[in-house]
């Protein structure tokens, strides 16, 4: 099953993430995702040029996603150009990885989303939903450090995200980072071992584990019957 991760500006996601990796669960990145899609030799990279002109590029000829970035946020009809160039792409890898990660026999698949409570209409394909929360003063402190801003330009990075406390509301597990980091690492392995533990799609699971089974039991009937 999917199980959705988001949070806010240095609220700690990356942090939580690297936990869940060490615990060998499968993780899938969106940024990541939305940044290979848009490299020169993939389709969406033409159609940005074609759309934006060649001054979105960088000298090497990749895309300027910061140059993107300002033209999208001053022009609304511009972003919703840029999501329907990118979005089927960036949907259409992350589907290629879950199945992956289907295949594979993982119980459960983290879709780190940057502005999953933002777009409501992701959620309803996570199983689950994880909020990596830090109280406002911690998040503040720790953004201003990590990005050396000063406190003004922090907290308006931080306004113009919607509020941890509102996307606590819309998250069934919470993870406080705001303490220190083995508080937040035992947050994170009792989730993990409530994931693993989790009956969710049990008949599916059933279904599916007896089906590869039977296939393979006919694989070898079949090939054992012809080879003898
Ligand atoms: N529990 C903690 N104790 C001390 N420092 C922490 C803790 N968690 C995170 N940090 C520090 O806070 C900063 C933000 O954390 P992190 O990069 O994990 O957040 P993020 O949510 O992934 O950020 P963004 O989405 O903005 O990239 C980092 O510099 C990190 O080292």
């Amino acid at each position: 099953f999917l199980v959705g991760l988001s949070g806010g500006i240095a609220s700690g996601k990356s942090t939580v993430v690297t936990v869940f990796r060490e615990l060998g669960c499968a993780v899938i990145d969106a940024d990541v995702i939305a940044r290979q899609v848009v490299q020169p030799r993939f389709l969406a990279y033409q159609q940005i040029v074609h759309n934006f002109g060649s001054e979105i590029l960088l000298e090497s000829g990749e895309i300027n996603r910061e140059a993107l970035g300002n033209i999208i946020f001053s022009h609304p009809e511009k972003r919703q150009l840029l999501n329907a160039i990118t979005h089927p792409k960036i949907q259409k890898e992350m589907l290629k990885q879950i199945f992956k990660y289907f295949v594979l026999g993982y119980r459960y698949v983290i879709l780190d989303i940057p502005l999953l409570f933002e777009t409501n209409t992701l959620t309803k394909y996570m199983k689950h939903t994880v909020l990596v929360y830090s109280d406002p003063q911690t998040q503040l402190s720790r953004l201003m450090k990590r990005n050396g801003l000063a406190q003004a330009e922090a907290e308006a990075r931080i306004a113009s995200q919607l509020p941890l406390e509102e996307k606590c509301k819309l998250a069934d597990h919470v993870i406080d980072n705001s303490g220190d980091w083995e508080s937040t690492r035992r947050q994170v392995l009792r989730l993990h071992s409530q994931l693993e533990d989790s009956l969710d799609f049990l008949l599916v699971r059933l279904v599916a584990v007896t089906a590869v089974a039977g296939i393979g039991g006919l694989v070898c009937f079949l090939l054992r019957h012809f080879l003898s």
